[in-house]
């Protein structure tokens, strides 16, 4: 789907959307004696979806802290377009139209619509005084945010949810709050931490339509970790794959998911023990990945595509 095709939807935030890359280059974080992301490089393609992967521990959550600024890189750099992202402050970051949600749902109290606004903090002009004291513009400048949050919200499907405590919500639709309040920022990168962990098929199947459509309709870059190979597959144009710090491989995810040394890392540094037909090779892809399987338990015992397991 094209600008032109796009479904109803909220409008590209700014005319460049979409024009910046984003590069990391030679990331390096340290924890005291370990070595969490060692000379990491990462670009991500305007208006493309590009997938962070790799078994537990790799540096995936260390990476996007790097991005999002919460987490300093001991050296690198992340430019982002024209900007410098190194080192800077996450709302500074934010402000640069990088947009992030958690792997663990991070919502306030209060409705669908009052968490949708906080996104819009981050362009909110009136300061707090002017607000506190109800003078001329406050309101209309929140009537205008507040139509965009509205604007978003049914983009996601959650229009009807808008003044719904978040409390009663399910999980998949918390976690499309946080998506709409990321959206609400206006970002020209949308970083994603896992965002169908724990849903079911159902609204797996509905967040992966969702995430294309918002990459569809308003040409945003989005960076994506997750372990649902089957996501993956379907939405990711590039996928990165971290072991132990280090990248390993970058490409498709067809070529990604047949590549050894992806494999070995997913089998785990033992591997004697395990039988190697558990892995995808390039005579034999998984169909499974293919097939949006289960979401798998993340652990070097599984390769990508060789994913196995029930719904929550
Ligand atoms: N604040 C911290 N202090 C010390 N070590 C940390 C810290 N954060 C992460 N680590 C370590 O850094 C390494 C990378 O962790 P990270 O959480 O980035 O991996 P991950 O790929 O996101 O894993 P998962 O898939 O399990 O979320 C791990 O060995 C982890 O224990």
């Amino acid at each position: 789907m094209n600008q032109d095709t796009a479904a109803p939807g909220p409008t590209p935030a700014s005319t460049d959307a979409g024009a910046e890359r984003l590069v990391a280059r030679a990331v390096t974080v340290r924890f005291a004696g370990l070595l969490a992301l060692d000379g990491v490089d990462l670009t991500v393609e305007p208006g493309s979806v590009h997938a962070l992967i790799g078994p537990n521990g790799a540096g995936k959550s260390t990476f996007f802290n790097v991005l999002s600024g919460v987490c300093p890189p001991d050296s690198g750099t992340v430019r982002f377009g024209e900007k410098e992202l190194t080192g800077r402050p996450p709302h500074r970051i934010a402000a640069l139209g990088v947009a992030r949600t958690f792997q663990n749902i991070v919502l306030t109290r209060g409705t669908v619509a009052e968490n949708l606004m906080l996104g819009r903090h981050v362009l909110t002009r009136a300061g707090f005084t002017a607000t506190a004291l109800g003078l001329p513009g406050v309101a209309r400048e929140q009537r205008i945010h507040r139509e965009r949050a509205r604007e978003i919200a049914d983009f996601v499907d959650l229009g009807r949810l808008f003044h719904t405590p978040v409390d009663l919500l399910s999980y998949g639709d918390r976690k499309r709050v946080e998506l709409a309040r990321a959206l609400c920022m206006e970002p020209r990168l949308l970083l994603l931490d896992e965002p169908v962990a724990g849903m079911n098929t159902a609204e797996r199947q509905r967040m992966a339509a969702t995430i294309a459509e918002v990459r569809a309709a308003l040409g945003l870059s989005v960076l994506v970790v997750e372990h649902d190979m089957g996501l993956i597959m379907r939405i990711a144009d590039e996928v990165t794959v971290l072991d132990f710090g280090r990248r390993i491989a970058c490409g498709t995810p067809r070529r990604v998911q047949r590549d050894p040394e992806v494999i070995r890392a997913y089998l785990g540094a033992g591997t004697d023990a395990r039988p190697a037909a558990s892995a995808p090779t390039p005579a034999a892809p998984s169909r499974q990945a293919e097939s949006h399987p289960p979401e798998p338990t993340p652990d070097r015992a599984r390769p990508p595509g060789t994913e196995a397991g029930e719904d929550r």
